[in-house]
């Protein structure tokens, strides 16, 4: 498919970020038809991918937001999210985004501390609004994903723990203007191993349970995202399992009658449709591989050099016997390397590398270190 593209696209600097609309639309759909047998609702974690085409495709499923800064919010609402599709998370929402908020109407603010809660109080009741709040919580449970995207373990800085509970219900008493409307969770990211929702589902039902037993029922049930992609084969399953996903939800979370569940995706939706594309530089010879230098570094695309994370690379110009290539960046740094010993045709100075499964906490985490150029993207539909 990109082989076939490519020609379009000669005439453009290298590197570039290259996403096909297409797959996205049917990779939403696909998530949408699962969420909608189950009435659940989805809200797309922005922080994954913010480009305006993107989200324009997400508004037009159905889909809602999920922001975790002001700005985030800010660009939702731009986007055309109705203040009532907005939740906005983040353990430290700072006064002016909090006020931003509140002044926006939006949904729900998931809250991660007491202190959190003080503040929003204060500033709301300046604002003399009432805002709907969900309790984050830490439920402790592992996501058996990497150690840096984990979120629900109680040494993560992440949401409420369960043992100030207690302590803090009491607490809603003395603040009029907050509207206690749900419990949020979101354990980590890219979690391929689904006994970890299985186990959220658990904590998620004995923790309802607690609150039932204080008097509290609660009309919003928010489980957060997570569900991860397959980065070793992107073309063997570009769309992940949205069935399996929502049916462990289905079949193992205690909903209430009438009660709502709220999902948090980001990567499920967006990594497969987005593709680094860049330019072979030099080949240079290393002690054990070649070194295959590209014009895009760790600036463009920062998931391999800050989680060792994998993204499969392909080189769409050559198709000569195969060879062995350290392939890395231009970036003045030694991490900056996308992948060691990848077997690749042999390689050149000028050939054209995809860089897969990179739609999802790729562009918008680029960054302009050595002074790099903006990356620039372009859209197939
Ligand atoms: C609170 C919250 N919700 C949703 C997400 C989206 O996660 P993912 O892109 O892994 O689905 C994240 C990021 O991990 C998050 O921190
Ligand atoms: N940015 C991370 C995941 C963090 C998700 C947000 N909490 C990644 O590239 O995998």
């Amino acid at each position: 498919m990109l082989k076939e593209q490519l020609p379009a696209f000669a005439h453009h600097p290298t590197p570039f970020y290259l996403y096909d609309l297409e797959l996205l639309k049917k990779t939403l759909s696909s998530a949408r038809a699962e969420a909608e047998q189950y009435g659940y609702h989805v809200h797309y974690a922005l922080k994954a991918n913010a480009n305006a085409p993107i989200l324009a495709e997400i508004l037009q499923q159905g889909f809602g937001a999920d922001c975790v800064s002001g700005n985030e919010v800010k660009r939702a609402l731009e986007a055309g999210f109705t203040p009532d599709q907005v939740v906005f998370a983040g353990v430290g929402k700072s006064d002016a985004e909090i006020n931003f908020a509140l002044q926006a109407n939006i949904f729900c603010f998931n809250c991660e501390s007491t202190q959190e809660l003080e503040v929003i109080q204060e500033l709301a009741a300046a604002q003399g609004k009432v805002a709907q709040v969900a309790l984050r919580i830490n439920p402790n449970v592992d996501a058996y994903t990497h150690k840096h995207i984990t979120t629900g373990l109680e040494e993560n800085k992440f949401g409420i723990n369960l043992w100030e509970l207690e302590s803090l219900l009491p607490k809603f008493a003395q603040w009029p203007n907050l509207q206690l409307i749900g419990l949020h969770f979101h354990i980590g990211s890219q979690i391929t191993d689904l006994r970890a929702y299985e186990n959220l589902c658990v904590r998620v039902n004995e923790i309802q349970q607690w609150f039932e037993e204080q008097g509290i029922l609660f009309p919003h049930l928010n489980v957060g995202g997570g569900l991860g992609v397959n980065y070793q084969q992107p073309e063997e399953q570009p769309i992940p399992d949205f069935k399996e996903y929502f049916g462990i939800f289905n079949r193992l979370l205690d909903k209430r009658e009438g009660q709502q569940v709220h999902f948090e995706l980001g990567r499920a939706l967006v990594a497969q449709a987005g593709t680094l594309i860049t330019k072979v530089l030099y080949i240079k010879n290393g002690q054990k591989t070649n070194f295959a230098i590209l014009d895009a570094g760790m600036t463009e695309l920062m998931r391999p050099a800050l989680y060792q994370a994998y993204h499969k690379i392909e080189n769409l110009t050559s198709s000569l016997p195969e060879k062995t290539y350290d392939v890395v960046g231009p970036i003045c740094e030694s991490t900056d390397c996308f992948s060691k010993e990848v077997t690749l045709p042999e390689t050149k100075r000028g050939d054209i590398m995809a860089i897969r499964t990179a739609g999802a906490y790729g562009e918008v985490m680029a960054n302009h270190y050595n002074l790099r150029d903006t990356v620039q993207s372009f859209y197939l539909s």
